[in-house]
């Protein structure tokens, strides 16, 4: 890979893995608040993954790893406890400051990519920089370079109306890249795309995790994806339990 494309100053210089905390959840937990009998979806979870280490979620439909990525991104607030990312405690930002901290240093692949339907792939791959205040050109530099490392670069100038679901898929992983994040959020990174696509953005996760020291939480139902991280934990009665 392009060293543009991973460098990250400042955590290549980290100590090894084990001592380099990049998330950490504390007495996480999410009550959805259902009239008489609430619904205890996290209950008190504890989770640290250091920098440079990949770990997989699953769990039974229904049993909260979505609610837990999302409150791991940010994107909603824990009844009790507390993430940290990077030790910087995230519900306590206000929502500017939140998007900010989550463009500098968070990249998220969804299962519904959202990617912008009237911007080309590249565009879309380039958007996260350009917000962070990058020059055109160079965002799209480095946006090229990345289409071209996960296979699409021959489409980077379709927009997504135009690409299959994999490519889709391909450019919404681009996208999280882009800015180097040190912690990467993932949902079924690889439900949509055939064995070889797949094999390839997994070669290019192992990568990023040994040399941008890049982590990875990756929530999925797929055994094989599962068995190729570092660590497995399944999610069952709102807790994190080794496989
Ligand atoms: N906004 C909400 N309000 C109330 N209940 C919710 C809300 N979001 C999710 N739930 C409930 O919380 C539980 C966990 O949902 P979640 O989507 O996190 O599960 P999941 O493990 O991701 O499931 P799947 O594998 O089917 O995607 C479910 O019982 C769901 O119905």
């Amino acid at each position: 890979m392009n060293d543009s494309v991973i460098a990250k100053p400042g955590v290549e210089a980290s100590t090894p893995a084990g001592n380099d905390l990049m998330l950490e959840c504390r007495e996480l937990s999410r009550v959805y608040d259902e009239g008489p009998a609430d619904l205890v979806v996290l209950d008190q979870l504890e989770l640290k993954v250091h920098a440079g280490e990949r770990v997989a979620v699953v769990g039974s439909s229904g049993s909260g790893k979505t609610t837990l990525l999302n409150l791991l991104g940010g994107l909603d607030s824990p009844s009790a406890g507390e993430v940290r990312v990077a030790d910087t405690v995230l519900h306590k930002m206000g929502d500017a400051e939140i998007g900010r901290f989550r463009n500098r240093h968070i990249g998220f692949v969804y299962q519904f990519h959202h990617l912008l339907a009237e911007f080309s792939a590249l565009e879309n791959v380039a958007l996260p920089l350009i917000i962070r205040g990058s020059r055109k050109r160079d965002a799209e530099d480095k946006a090229r370079a990345l289409l071209d490392k996960v296979g699409l670069g021959p489409r980077a100038e379709h927009k997504p109306g135009e690409l299959s679901g994999g490519e889709r898929q391909r450019a919404a992983i681009a996208r999280a890249l882009v800015t180097d994040p040190s912690l990467m959020l993932m949902d079924e990174p690889t439900g949509n795309l055939d064995k070889h696509t797949a094999a390839s953005i997994l070669a290019l996760m192992d990568e990023l995790a040994a040399s941008a020291r890049c982590a990875f939480v990756i929530v999925t139902h797929d055994p094989a994806l599962a068995a190729h991280q570092d660590r497995v934990l399944r999610l069952d009665n709102g807790k994190l339990h080794a496989e």
